[in-house]
């Protein structure tokens, strides 16, 4: 399989400094599309990823019942909601974001996953799709050839189970997640210990990240870290790439700090800034 092993060297090569003459209005706007009754918490982990990864604006679309939690546990993220209060029905907006994520926390009614057909036929905005939109798409395979090119799946072991089928050996996992890889063109961050990005036939493996991710939300946060450097112009594989470094390279610099069992995915989000200043290191 020989993957590409994603390590300092690798991520230097892709990752772009910050000019100094930006602006929040040219530095990115991320959409982050989520939540439902009782799970309003991954949207805000998503969103206040996504700014902390550097874009400048980030808009959460939600149901009704999430727009005073978002505002007041967020101030800096901007809320459009449904129509609905405890789901999401209809994704309409006005705003042009560079990158969307879509998918933490949003749930599997059936009003939903209609609102997300209707995204997806007229969708063309760069796109990050998790959680429950993955289960909506394992149950609606005829939407996958709806998604654009190197759009990015961010599936944990079960959700790329139930979009590919069980496999037998590490090797027929690999082999079937190339093939739907490159029959969709799709980007799939199969996230695990480690986690691998597929790219057609090109596979690679991160090399941070800890026991200590095992905990609730902390995907949710790599999606929104995902859709802010997506929204910053990365190309989607780099995207994809730089996303899931930093995401690991947090918990391997809290680990001192927290230990494994004290580690939480609002971590994740406090040490995204430290994770960036280990890239400006010489060692
Ligand atoms: N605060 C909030 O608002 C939060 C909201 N959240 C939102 O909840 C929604 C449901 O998401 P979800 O992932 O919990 O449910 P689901 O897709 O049924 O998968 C669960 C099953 O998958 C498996 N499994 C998982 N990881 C695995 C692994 N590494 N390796 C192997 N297996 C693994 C495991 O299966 P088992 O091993 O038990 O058979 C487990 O039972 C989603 O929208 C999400 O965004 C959460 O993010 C939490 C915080
Ligand atoms: N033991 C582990 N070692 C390294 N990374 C892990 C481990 N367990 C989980 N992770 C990472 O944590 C994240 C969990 O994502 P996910 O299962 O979608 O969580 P949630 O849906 O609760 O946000 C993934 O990025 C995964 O790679
Ligand atoms: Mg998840």
């Amino acid at each position: 399989m020989n993957p590409i092993y994603i390590d300092k060297k690798e991520i230097l090569k892709r990752y772009k400094p910050i000019d100094k003459h930006t602006h929040k209005g040219i530095q990115g706007h991320a959409l982050l599309i989520g939540g439902s009754y009782g799970k309003i918490g991954a949207v805000c982990l998503s969103s206040k990823a996504a700014l902390k990864t550097g874009c400048g604006l980030v808009t959460a679309f939600i149901p009704k019942c999430g727009y005073e939690i978002v505002q007041i546990s967020i101030p800096e993220v901007m809320v459009l909601s449904d129509v609905q209060e405890k789901f999401i029905s209809n994704i309409t907006f006005d705003i042009v974001p560079q990158a969307i994520g879509i998918g933490p926390g949003i749930g599997q009614e059936q009003a939903t996953q209609k609102a997300f057909h209707e995204f997806l036929k007229s969708n063309k905005t760069p796109l990050v799709i998790d959680a429950d939109v993955l289960n909506i798409l394992s149950k609606n395979k005829e939407w996958l050839s709806l998604l654009s090119p190197k759009t990015i799946i961010t599936p944990h072991p079960k959700e790329l189970e139930r979009l590919i089928g069980k496999w037998n050996s590490e090797l027929e996992k690999f082999e079937k997640a190339m093939a739907f890889s490159k029959q969709y063109q799709l980007i799939i961050v199969m996230k695990g210990a480690p986690t691998h990005i597929i790219d057609g036939d090109t596979i690679y493996e991160n090399t941070t990240g800890n026991a200590a991710l095992a905990t609730a939300g902390s995907g949710d946060v790599l999606t929104g870290m995902i859709t802010s450097l997506l929204a910053q112009s990365y190309e989607p594989i780099n995207a994809a790439i730089l996303g899931v470094y930093l995401h690991g390279l947090t918990a391997d610099i809290a680990l001192p700090e927290t230990g494994y069992q004290s580690f939480i995915a609002s971590d994740v989000i406090a040490n995204i800034g430290k994770a960036y200043l280990s890239l400006e290191n010489k060692d």
